[in-house]
């Protein structure tokens, strides 16, 4: 039983290695992709903290040789998601009342894990099944989970110290109970910092949840979850379930006691989501919180007094870093003609190496996307720009799927400010442009500000200290990461807390306090000390 008031230091961010040539790093890493590279796996459901296999299987295979085989998965179905709802009700009785020192202890733990032993297990998963360079899985997969696991204790602990005043004669106090009911984290592919948080930050907060990851992410997210368990996670307090998100995900939003549902995807799932929860809401126990961060279109808007070196390396960064594919990705670009041509020349000579390739090699800033139908969705979109009279690809455009999905990293300059790759997600290494005239700068701005249904990210470059306020103001509910002089991508936890609103969706920043705090439910308790001995007021009394 805990009795004492402990603190956690507010946490560092977590430091990136480098894995030079000749690192430890960079050896271990090498070692750890071998091995998993040796001989396939095989990947279990856990609920309740035992494995359960269904002998319905899919596998995970490498993005950029499809052909090699690292795991086969066991698929949940309609049964197991029923006996894991079973496992988070059961395991929340005993979570909700251990003291939330020792819940958010298995985090502190995990992340230290992370940053010792567990650090190539993580980065060999995601690199592997997922088709991510060495630096953009280090910086992710290792570094962001860590943050996501100290930052979000901290939180948890800010939010429990904050009390109401109590007077003398009355202990007002605030007690932050976990939701009532479980939670269901559904997680994207693209990140594996992501899939570990989903379940993570209501887990710290006294929840239980089931884990519903990608099954494109499958791989990672199961070494994640292992390493969960070595921290000490206790039985059922996240339930690891991969399957069809469309046949499992409907018999937990139809259970009464769902208490929240924890999503990061496209914006088109979100919606159906919540949808089956608004047809269900007199079923439920409580109003499930619904948190989800969806999909973008994010733009980078440069003015005339923007410096040309900085925008022609942001704009390859956030448009081709993990091949595009993340929900902050740079693909629209609205560029003034005077400094056109320069920025041009320079994304010319900048894209001339950059080819996607095998990221097992270090030196590969890219690799393949995710799997063939993201290559096909691509290649269909880049395929309109070919054959379009009001579009044209100046850089790139060549895919090739024979042996990994490869898509170039591409570049679209449109006259159609309304180009259909100007206003779709596209979720690939492709990025379309848009340049104005200098004198319709006004114009070129509102289009920036309304051209997408998103509001995730997006950057403005401009050396003019007016302008950069002006474009700050006019761009308020455009971006909900809002980035001055820099790429549309990179976000670090507790310091540009994530998301974005629009169809982007609820904005509640992930790896922020706002985020921590939609998985409780806060209880206000008065206590008096002076219990009453007359129901009338003062004023009652004749004098
Ligand atoms: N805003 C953010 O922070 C953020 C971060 C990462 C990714 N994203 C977005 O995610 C998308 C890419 O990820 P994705 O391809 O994995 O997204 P997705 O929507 O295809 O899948 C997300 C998750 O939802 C599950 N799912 C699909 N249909 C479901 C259903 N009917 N019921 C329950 N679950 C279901 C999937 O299996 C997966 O686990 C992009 O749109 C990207 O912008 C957003
Ligand atoms: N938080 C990440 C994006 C996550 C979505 O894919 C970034 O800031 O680039």
């Amino acid at each position: 039983m805990s009795n004492a008031i402990y603190n956690i230091a507010q946490p560092e961010t977590a430091k990136l290695l480098s894995y030079l040539p000749g690192s430890d790093e960079k050896k271990q890493l090498k070692e750890r992709i071998a091995q998993m590279k040796s001989a396939p796996i095989e990947i279990p459901l856990i609920i309740n903290g035992k494995e359960v296999r269904t002998g319905r299987t899919g596998t995970c295979i490498i993005p950029h040789n499809h052909s090699h085989v690292l795991a086969t998965y066991h698929m949940a179905g309609p049964k197991e998601m029923e006996m894991a709802i079973d496992a988070a009700l059961e395991a929340k009785k005993t979570w909700e009342g251990t003291p939330w020192d020792h819940r958010l202890a298995v985090f502190l733990k995990a992340a230290e894990l992370i940053d010792g032993p567990w650090r190539s297990t993580l980065n060999a998963a995601t690199m592997l099944g997922q088709g991510k360079s060495v630096y953009e899985s280090e910086a992710e997969a290792a570094c962001e989970l860590m943050d996501f696991f100290r930052f979000g204790s901290y939180f948890v602990k800010q939010i429990i110290e904050e009390q109401p005043k109590a007077v003398q004669g009355i202990f007002n106090r605030m007690e932050y109970r976990p939701l009532e009911g479980f939670v269901l984290a559904v997680t994207p592919f693209n990140f594996t910092a992501i899939g570990g948080n989903l379940p993570s930050a209501p887990a710290m907060s006294g929840n239980t949840a089931i884990w519903k990851p990608a099954s494109t992410a499958i791989f990672s997210n199961y070494y994640v979850m292992k390493l969960l368990m070595e921290a000490g996670l206790p039985d059922g307090v996240i339930n690891f379930l991969p399957g069809p998100g469309s046949v499992i995900g409907p018999i937990a939003m139809d259970h009464p006691m769902l208490g929240g549902i924890h999503f990061t995807g496209s914006t088109a799932t979100f919606n159906n989501m919540w949808r089956t929860v608004a047809g269900n809401l007199e079923n439920y126990r409580s109003y499930p919180r619904i948190v989800g961060e969806t999909g973008g279109k994010d733009f980078l808007f440069a003015h005339a007094s923007a410096d040309v070196g900085a925008v022609v390396h942001a704009v390859i960064a956030g448009a081709f870093s993990y091949q595009g594919q993340k929900c902050s990705a740079t693909s629209r670009v609205y560029l003034p003609q005077s400094i056109w041509e320069d920025v041009q020349k320079g994304l010319i000579k900048e894209t001339k190496d950059l080819k996607p390739g095998n990221v097992e090699d270090f030196t590969n800033y890219m690799g393949a996307v995710i799997d063939k139908a993201s290559f096909d969705n691509i290649k269909s979109y880049i395929d309109v720009a070919e054959k379009s009279p009001e579009a044209q690809i100046i850089i790139g455009g060549g895919c090739n799927d024979d042996v990994g999905y490869f898509v170039d990293p591409t570049v679209i300059v449109t006259t159609n400010p309304h180009f259909k790759t100007m206003e779709e997600e596209i979720f690939g290494p492709v990025v379309t442009i848009y340049v104005y005239a200098d004198d319709d700068f006004e114009e070129a701005l509102d289009l920036c500000e309304s051209t997408s249904p998103y509001a995730l990210t997006g950057a403005v470059f401009a050396r003019d200290r007016l302008v950069i306020a002006d474009l700050e103001k006019r761009l308020t509910y455009a971006a909900g990461n809002f980035y001055i002089n820099d790429k549309t991508t990179g976000a670090y936890v507790g310091l540009q807390p994530f998301g974005g609103s629009r169809a982007s969706g609820t904005n509640e920043k992930v790896g922020s306090k706002h985020n921590t705090s939609r998985w409780m439910i806060p209880r206000s308790i008065k206590e008096n000390f002076n219990p009453p001995k007359d129901y009338r007021l003062p004023l009652m009394q004749e004098s």
